[in-house]
């Protein structure tokens, strides 16, 4: 038995498991249950558990971090491991054509830290305009300058002086430093951007518009995953704060009768359990299962209760709709530099392993697997402001081939052919992919339970393209990614388009508009930042399910806290967006059961 274990969750948590675990007592009142220990979650169970009468359970369904998760060049390869749910969507008509069954995967974490565990540790926080148009549309409370005091508590910026501003903060939990280690074509396309016209930019201080290395969630060259960061100093040191891991919540308890939650109910070892909230039950449990819990508990759309055979208790459009940040991989450029690119063989060296172990941040294993630099663009078709940008281009300097195909290619479901005619060739060849990502699609997906066991997968459909215009965004980026690679500073590099045509494409002339049109279709990577499926808004948004206080329309002392909530996708990657809504959420949880409201 213990051999499994080790096979299937590692040698920490095996031992913590059969050592020191903490066994929940069937029946047990805390004041809060935090059912999901992610982003959200993590920062929960540390504020709420500031106040020593309070008592905190913070359940999760995984266990607890390992060494491979602290490795920032290792990340590609955690969306492949017992760490991750692997969230399969529906096939695709317009898009993941370069997938297996043109399935797109979405993964998340399965650990405490949750996806923050996992991620690609890119640490960039939105645009002053989404979060007034948050507020705009009813959400009082959450306009830029009511959400900044929670992105400054939240961080502690070493940023080579840039925290020097009213913008950044330097004593909060979570590290936020520029990455140590950086590749000669990082610099190129940085200088190269700023020949193109780009402004080198802090793109979480005043103006987003521009170019700039990027901003990691690590500490000395380490993963800082909401775990480390929130949970690790305090794990042991209050006695008010319990951590059940391996816990999977399969219900909340609601009574019909007054439409209060009252607890969860969850199986740990087989075995089924119920806790009772005094105060509140959190959903902190993702973008894809906070909507399922809700359903399994009679919170949701009528059509898809009822054809599952779960009594509505209250009718919400959860899951019904979905955004999501959707990216093209590529283009790709060889460059004429040697051996110094981001690639397994390259970093996982000996010498950089030793320096590593001993704590140097500077070396290529401190690499976010390859990702460097990022570049703000607006798109001239763009009806929004000039200072809000469109488009994200994302620098890494690789491809799928950075792992000769054993991690990337997996993880995103990527065909054979796509390796095998596109990056094979990369393996020894430096070279840099340009991952171009909008950041305001229109089209909606949709996430629906196809039945009610609570261990099934909630269905996903992305429903990417749907709104042609989103390609358009795509295109632009891509065109812009190869005009600054015609920069003086890339040129001095050698980059040059990889001219491999993507497989599906052959038939459309090289690089047209057309034939990108194309691959944008075929090299569709999502960049997991799905939004919206516990939606944000006032009681008047008929596709709101959640108020402006996080409460659950309709039900008391149940909230959601987690990246579902998003109203709209923001310009930003989706994990400091998440730390700041729960920074605040527990900020308007303490001050309305502080104030005895
Ligand atoms: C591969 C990948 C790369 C990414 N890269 C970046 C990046 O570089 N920068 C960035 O800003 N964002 C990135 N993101 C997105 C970002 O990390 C997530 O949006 C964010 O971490 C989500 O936070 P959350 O609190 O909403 O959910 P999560 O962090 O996913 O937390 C949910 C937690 O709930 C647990 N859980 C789920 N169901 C149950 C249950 N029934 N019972 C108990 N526990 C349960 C899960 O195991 C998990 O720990 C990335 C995402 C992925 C998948």
């Amino acid at each position: 038995d213990i051999l499994q274990q080790i096979a299937q969750i590692g040698l920490t948590n095996t031992l913590e498991q059969n050592l020191r675990p903490t066994v929940p007592k069937d029946n047990d009142v805390f004041d809060f249950i935090v059912v999901g220990g992610g982003t959200a979650g993590c920062v929960l169970a540390n504020r709420l558990s500031e106040n020593p009468n309070w008592s905190v359970a913070l359940l999760e369904a995984g266990g607890t971090e390992n060494i491979i998760n602290v490795i920032p060049a290792m990340a590609a390869y955690l969306q492949v491991t017992a760490t991750t749910w692997n969230f399969p969507a529906v096939p695709q008509k317009d898009s993941c054509k370069g997938m297996f069954n043109n399935v797109c995967f979405h993964p998340r974490g399965r650990i405490l830290g949750g996806t923050s565990s996992i991620n690609f540790m890119i640490f960039i926080r939105g645009n002053r305009r989404d979060f007034d148009s948050w507020a705009a549309a009813g959400n009082t409370g959450w306009s830029y300058d009511e959400v900044l005091p929670y992105f400054r508590k939240m961080e502690n910026a070493v940023l080579d002086g840039l925290e020097q501003t009213q913008y950044r903060n330097r004593s909060g939990p979570l590290n936020v430093e520029h990455v140590k280690y950086r590749t000669p074509s990082a610099h190129a396309f940085v200088r190269g951007s700023e020949e193109a016209g780009l402004p080198q930019t802090d793109y979480n201080g005043a103006s987003q518009i521009g170019v700039a290395y990027v901003q990691a969630s690590t500490r000395q060259g380490r993963r800082h995953s909401a775990y480390r960061a929130y949970i690790e100093p305090i794990m042991f040191r209050r006695k008010n704060l319990k951590i059940f891991t391996y816990s999977r919540v399969t219900k909340v308890l609601i009574d019909p009768a007054t439409k209060a939650a009252y607890g969860v109910e969850f199986l740990y070892r087989k075995r089924l359990f119920q806790f009772k909230a005094r105060k509140e039950v959190i959903l902190s449990a993702g973008s894809f299962i906070s909507p399922q819990l809700l359903m399994l508990s009679g919170i949701g759309p009528a059509d898809n209760l009822n054809r599952i055979g779960v009594d509505i208790l209250q009718e919400l459009p959860v899951g019904v709709r979905m955004y999501e940040h959707v990216s093209h991989f590529g283009p790709t450029f060889i460059t004429n530099t040697s051996r110094q690119w981001i690639s397994t063989n390259l970093v996982a060296t000996l010498p950089n392993g030793l320096a590593f172990l001993a704590g140097r941040p500077d070396t290529p294993i401190s690499s976010l697997a390859g990702v460097e630099a990022l570049a703000f663009l607006k798109a001239p078709f763009s009806p929004l402001p000039p200072d809000w940008p469109d488009v994200e281009l994302i620098f890494a300097s690789g491809s799928l081939a950075s792992d000769q195909g054993t991690a990337l290619k997996p993880g995103a479901n990527f065909k054979n052919e796509i390796y095998d005619q596109m990056y094979r060739q990369l393996e020894n060849q430096d070279h840099y992919t340009i991952l171009v990502m909008p950041y305001h699609p229109k089209s909606v997906g949709r996430l629906w339970l196809k039945d009610k066991n609570p261990l099934a997968r909630p269905m996903i459909d992305p429903n990417y393209f749907a709104v042609a215009e989103d390609v358009e965004y795509m295109l632009h980026g891509i065109k812009e990614s190869i005009r600054i690679a015609q920069s003086p500073a890339l040129q001095k590099i050698g980059a040059q388009l990889l001219r491999a045509p993507v497989p599906g494409c052959e038939s459309l002339e090289f690089a047209s508009d057309d034939y990108w049109r194309c691959s944008i279709r075929t090299l569709t990577y999502t960049l997991h930042h799905q939004v919206a499926t516990t939606r944000m808004g006032p009681a008047t948004d008929p596709t709101a399910v959640v108020s402006p206080q996080l409460k659950v329309h309709g039900v008391r002392k149940l909230r959601v806290v987690d990246g579902g909530i998003i109203p709209s996708p923001p310009t930003a990657h989706t994990n400091a967006v998440i730390f700041m809504i729960a920074e605040k959420a527990a900020d308007m949880i303490r001050g309305e059961w502080e104030e005895g409201k």
